[in-house]
C-alpha cells in the first residue's frame, strides 16, 4: 500500500471514530417483547445477565454489555435446548409430514416453513416469545421493488434479481407439499404459507441463523447448517472485530467469546466474516461504513463498453473466460486489484501479440506502454463507476423524496452501499492520479500497486 493509502486509512480511522463517540443507546429490556424472551430462555436453561437488548442509534437493535468483559471471556453460551433447528422441525407436529413427503426437502424449506406455521399459532407457540420478537419485514433484496433494484450497482443488481426468484420459485415449486399440511392449520393454507410470509421467514432464517454443522438424514437434502439462536442472534456485525464461536460438543451450548475484551455499556459486536458490502447487503440487508473488506466490482459489461472500438476485444474476452478471468475484477481504497490489472494488461495487448497473452496472464509486467494503458484504463473504469454511482445517488435521492416505507428503508441501504462505493472509486482514483505522477518521475514504470 502506498503512502496515500495510508493516510486515508487515519481518516477513515478518525471519521469512524467521530461517528462510534456520538452513537447513544437506548436500554430495551423492559419491553413486554425483551421479558418474554428472557423468560422463554430462563426456562431453557439460560441465566446469563451480561448482554441486554438495546436500541444504538448507528445500528438500530442489538446488545449491550452490562459490564467490562476480559479479553478470552465468553460473552453469551447459549444451551442447545433454546437453538431451533430442523431437528426441532422434525420432532414437533410438522415432522410426521416431512418424514412421509414424496422426497426429501431442503433443510432451509422445513425451517421456513416452521416459522410460518409458529406466527401463524401466535401465542399458542411455544416459540411465540422468539417469533414474536424477530423483525416484521427485512431490507435484503428479496423484499426489494424494481424501483430499488434499478439503483443497484450492476453486479449486485443481477444477485438481487436472482435471490428475489429463489425465494419465489421456493414458494411455487412447494405448493403441493404445503397444501399436505392442511390438517394442522386452522386456516386455509393459501392464506397461511403466502409468498410473502415465506419471504419473511426466508430471510429470518438467512440473515440471522448461526453456522452449526447438522448430521445429515434420510428426511433432509443437502447441508445442514442452520441453527436459529434466540438472543444470541440479537448481535450485530463489525468488520473488524475479532471473536471465537461454535457449538461446544462438551458443553451442548452455542459459545462466543470476545477476543480483545469489551467494555461496559458498549454495543456488544461479533463478526459475521470477511464479507464485502454488497455480500453484506445480499445476504443480511445492511452495509457497513468503512468496510476494510469493501471493494467495487467491474463487469465485464462494462470492460466491452471502455474498450469498445478494439476489433480483437471479443477473441480477449473469450480468453480471459476460458481462463477464469472475467469475474472478480475489482477495485478498493489502495487501487486496482492485482486481478483486474492483470486482466488489463492483456487487454491492452494486439491480436499480433498473442503469443504475449499467457504471459500476462501469468503476472509477468509486459512495457512501459502496457502499463501506462492498462493505469489509464483502469482510470477510466473508475470515472465510469463514479458517474454511475453519482447518477444513481441523485436518483435515489430524488426517489426517497416520493416513497413511503419501507420503499425508504430499501433505498437508505442502497444509498449507503452507492455511498460507500463512491468514497472507495475516489480513493482509487487518488492512487491511480499518484502512480501516474511517480511514472512520470522514475524511469521504471511499475505495478499500479
Ligand atoms: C443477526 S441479526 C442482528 C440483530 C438485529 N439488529 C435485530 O434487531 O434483530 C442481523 C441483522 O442485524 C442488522 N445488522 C447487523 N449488523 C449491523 C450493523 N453493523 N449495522 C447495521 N445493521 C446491522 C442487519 O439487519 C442484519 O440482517
Amino acid at each position: 500500500m502506498g503512502a496515500s493509502g495510508l493516510r486515508l486509512g487515519r481518516a477513515a480511522r478518525s471519521r469512524r471514530q467521530k461517528r462510534r463517540g456520538a452513537v447513544r443507546s437506548v436500554s430495551l429490556s423492559h419491553l413486554d417483547q425483551s421479558v418474554r424472551l428472557r423468560k422463554f430462555l430462563h426456562q431453557r436453561g439460560f441465566t446469563s445477565t451480561l448482554l441486554q437488548p438495546a436500541h444504538f442509534t448507528d445500528t438500530g437493535r442489538g446488545l449491550q454489555t452490562l459490564q467490562n468483559i476480559k479479553p478470552g471471556e465468553m460473552i453469551i453460551s447459549l444451551p442447545e435446548s433454546c437453538l431451533l433447528t430442523t431437528t426441532t422441525v422434525l420432532n414437533s407436529y410438522l415432522g410426521s409430514f416431512i418424514k412421509s413427503w414424496r422426497h426429501p426437502l431442503s433443510p432451509l424449506l422445513v425451517l421456513c416453513v416452521f416459522l410460518v406455521c409458529e406466527r401463524h399459532r401466535g401465542e399458542a407457540s411455544d416459540w411465540f416469545p422468539y417469533i414474536s420478537a424477530l423483525p416484521t419485514t427485512y431490507t435484503c433484496p428479496a423484499y426489494f421493488s424494481d424501483m430499488v433494484v434499478e439503483v443497484l450497482p450492476a453486479a449486485v443488481r443481477r444477485r438481487a434479481v436472482e435471490q428475489r426468484e429463489a425465494v419465489r420459485d421456493m414458494h411455487s415449486s412447494n405448493q403441493d407439499f404445503f397444501r399436505s399440511l392442511q390438517l394442522v392449520l386452522s386456516r386455509p393454507v393459501q392464506e397461511v404459507l403466502t409468498y410473502e410470509a415465506l419471504r419473511w421467514a426466508w430471510c429470518s432464517v438467512n440473515t440471522r441463523s448461526v453456522f452449526m454443522s447438522r448430521p445429515s438424514n434420510d428426511f433432509l437434502s443437502g447441508q445442514d447448517n442452520y441453527a436459529l439462536a434466540p438472543f444470541l442472534d440479537l448481535l450485530n456485525h463489525q468488520p473488524d472485530l475479532q471473536v471465537t464461536a461454535g457449538f461446544n460438543d462438551q458443553t451442548r451450548c452455542y459459545e462466543i467469546r470476545s477476543v480483545s475484551g469489551m467494555k461496559r455499556y458498549q454495543q456488544a459486536f461479533i463478526n459475521y466474516g470477511c464479507h464485502d458490502n454488497q455480500r453484506l447487503l445480499l445476504e443480511y440487508g445492511f452495509v457497513a461504513t468503512n468496510n476494510p473488506h469493501s471493494v467495487v466490482y467491474v463487469e465485464t459489461d462494462l470492460l466491452c463498453d471502455v474498450l469498445r472500438g478494439d476489433k480483437s476485444l471479443d477473441q480477449k474476452i473469450k480468453f480471459l473466460r476460458e481462463n477464469q478471468f472475467l469475474h472478480n475484477l475489482t477495485v478498493s481504497s489502495e487501487g486496482p486489484s492485482w486481478r483486474l490489472m492483470t486482466a488489463l494488461r492483456l487487454l491492452s495487448l494486439s491480436q499480433t501479440q498473442f503469443h504475449l497473452w499467457k504471459a500476462a496472464l501469468l503476472g509477468q509486467l509486459l512495457c512501459e506502454h502496457t502499463e501506462e494503458w492498462s493505469v489509464h484504463t483502469a482510470r477510466t473504469i473508475c470515472q465510469q463507476l463514479l458517474s454511475d454511482t453519482h447518477t444513481a445517488l441523485h436518483k435515489i435521492s430524488l426517489l426517497l423524496h416520493r416513497c413511503e416505507q419501507p420503499i425508504r428503508e430499501q433505498l437508505d441501504v442502497v444509498r449507503l452501499l452507492r455511498q460507500e462505493e463512491g468514497s472507495i472509486l475516489q480513493s482509487c482514483l487518488q492512487t491511480l492520479e499518484g502512480s501516474v505522477q511517480q511514472a512520470h518521475t522514475t524511469p521504471d514504470v511499475g505495478a499500479v500497486r
